[in-house]
């Protein structure tokens, strides 16, 4: 028997999650997850990466302090640094799955697949819905290269028993910068290989140039323009073969992006169309299907594909389907790339920005002297500000800065409300403080 609901949601990440509890209290809903409840962000992504963050910065911080006093630092220790990451993660799957089973969603452990464009097949029994949510996310690539079976993913990182003494990045994103600046606080000697001279696409290159200098200094090892194409295993050992030589390591990590999770769908017994980035949406969010919808990192879109806006869209097409007809817009979408120092961006890029200088006014602020960031011993900090020259409004922001994170929010939030010069000189921050600073940025 086909059991019958309003709406199915395929994967339980940030995306689907929202979507889910946005529902659940107008309509009949089924969840289904393949894998762990929670998906990839709480499970191997942003929150364990950054319990591991969170330590080796505040590490690396403290050895800054010798200067200042602080004790000599011994090694960290890897196995206590993932103890205390799995004291987190542990808990994830049976949390999230719980909380769903009580806001009054029916959970379902399977893959889900299409039998056709209503009707889906999760462990041989089949489930009908008015809707259906596509929320599967995606997965880490591995190159395809002769040995590709040596390498690893961000996945296998989070998990590492035992910290190998050298590790090997393919990649220059995201992914391959944050785990590389975890491994070298923590002790390994670390490779990055990148294909061409470029770091973090989405960033400007002065700011990841400015990056990779730093990250350099600290002993991270850059390869540029090296492309690996194989991987040898040698007496024990990986080696990876490169435009610029042979490598010995230990650990080797795909980290070349995170393509679409199709595979396993059947979306063709639906009629569902894709391209090379994922499902193809319109401006609804909804598939060619009408009546089915797509969220988060599984979409084609040109949106950066983070935790915030999947779970910005699951709440979106929660709404559409509720009875809300109108397209999709987003607000400004901050995201930062967790090293030491952190670079993060937000609104505007600077290429765009450069491409009509008439319009906008470009202010690039070296911080590093002034007393917020001299105290931290942070010389290289920088802030760079986008503002409209006709309305006065900030519409884009970098920063490359320890600790950065509250200062993107406050740009975002600036944006987003188009706060002047004026609002922002009228607040009374905490002093001092990074915010406190602010008026002086403009
Ligand atoms: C190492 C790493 C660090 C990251 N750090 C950050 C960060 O700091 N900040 C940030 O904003 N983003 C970060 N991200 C990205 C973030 O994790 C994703 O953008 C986010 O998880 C996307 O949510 P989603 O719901 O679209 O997909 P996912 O979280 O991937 O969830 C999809 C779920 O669908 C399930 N699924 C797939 N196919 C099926 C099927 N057929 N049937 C049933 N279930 C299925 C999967 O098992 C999975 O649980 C990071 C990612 C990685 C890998
Ligand atoms: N802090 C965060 O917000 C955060 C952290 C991690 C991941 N993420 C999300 O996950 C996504 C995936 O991260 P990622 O680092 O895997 O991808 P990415 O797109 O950020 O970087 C991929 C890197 O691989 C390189 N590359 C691409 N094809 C290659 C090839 N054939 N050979 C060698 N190198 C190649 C690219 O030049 C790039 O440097 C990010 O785009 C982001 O959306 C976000």
């Amino acid at each position: 028997m086909t059991e019958k609901f309003d709406t199915i949601v395929i994967g339980s990440g940030p995306g689907g999650m929202a979507a889910a509890e946005a529902l659940v209290a107008k309509q009949k809903v089924l969840i289904v997850e393949k894998g762990a409840w929670g998906g990839t962000c709480p499970n191997r992504g942003c929150d364990p990466k950054k319990m591991l963050y969170g330590v080796v910065d505040t590490y690396l911080q403290a050895k800054l302090f010798a200067k200042a006093g602080m004790p000599a630092m011994g090694q960290l220790d890897w196995s206590k640094l993932m103890a205390f990451k799995e004291s987190y993660t542990q808990q994830v799957p049976s949390g999230m799955q719980t909380s769903l089973a009580a806001s009054g969603a029916t959970t379902l452990a399977g893959e889900a697949h299409f039998v056709n464009e209503h009707l889906i097949e999760v462990n041989g029994a089949t489930y009908e819905a008015d809707n259906i949510v596509i929320a599967a996310g995606a997965e880490p690539r591995i190159l395809d290269i002769p040995g590709h079976n040596y390498l690893k993913t961000s996945t296998d990182f989070l998990k590492l028993a035992e910290l190998p003494r050298r590790i090997g990045f393919i990649g220059g994103g995201f992914v391959a910068l944050e785990l590389a600046n975890i491994a070298n606080a923590a002790g390994a000697e670390v490779h990055i290989f990148q294909h061409n001279h470029t770091l973090l696409e989405a960033m400007p290159a002065t700011a990841t140039n400015q990056l990779a200098d730093l990250l350099g200094q600290r002993g991270i090892q850059f390869h540029w323009d090296t492309t690996v194409s194989a991987v040898d295993r040698d007496q024990g050992a990986l080696v990876a073969q490169t435009t610029a030589g042979s490598f010995p390591m230990d650990l080797i990590i795909s980290a070349v992006g995170r393509p679409a999770a199709l595979n396993g769908l059947h979306l063709e017994k639906a009629g569902i169309t894709t391209d090379v980035h994922g499902i193809k949406v319109d401006d609804h969010l909804r598939t060619n299907q009408p009546h089915v919808y797509v969220i988060g990192d599984i979409g084609s879109k040109r949106i950066p594909k983070l935790t915030g806006v999947a779970g910005f869209e699951g709440r979106y097409v929660a709404n559409t389907i509720l009875g809300v007809d109108a397209p999709i817009t987003y607000p400004a979408i901050p995201f930062i790339a967790f090293t030491s120092p952190q670079l993060g961006q937000v609104g505007l890029t600077v290429t765009e920005a450069e491409k009509n200088l008439d319009k906008y006014q470009i202010t690039v602020t070296p911080v590093g002297k002034w007393y917020s960031y001299m105290r931290l011993f942070d010389d290289q900090a920088q802030v760079t500000t986008i503002v409209e020259r006709q309305s006065g409004h900030l519409v884009g922001a970098v920063v490359l800065a320890h600790d950065s994170e509250e200062l993107m929010n406050r740009f975002t939030q600036i944006i987003n409300l188009k706060q002047t010069p004026a609002d922002i000189a009228h607040d009374i921050n905490v002093y001092p403080s990074f915010l406190s600073d602010l008026p002086y940025l403009f």
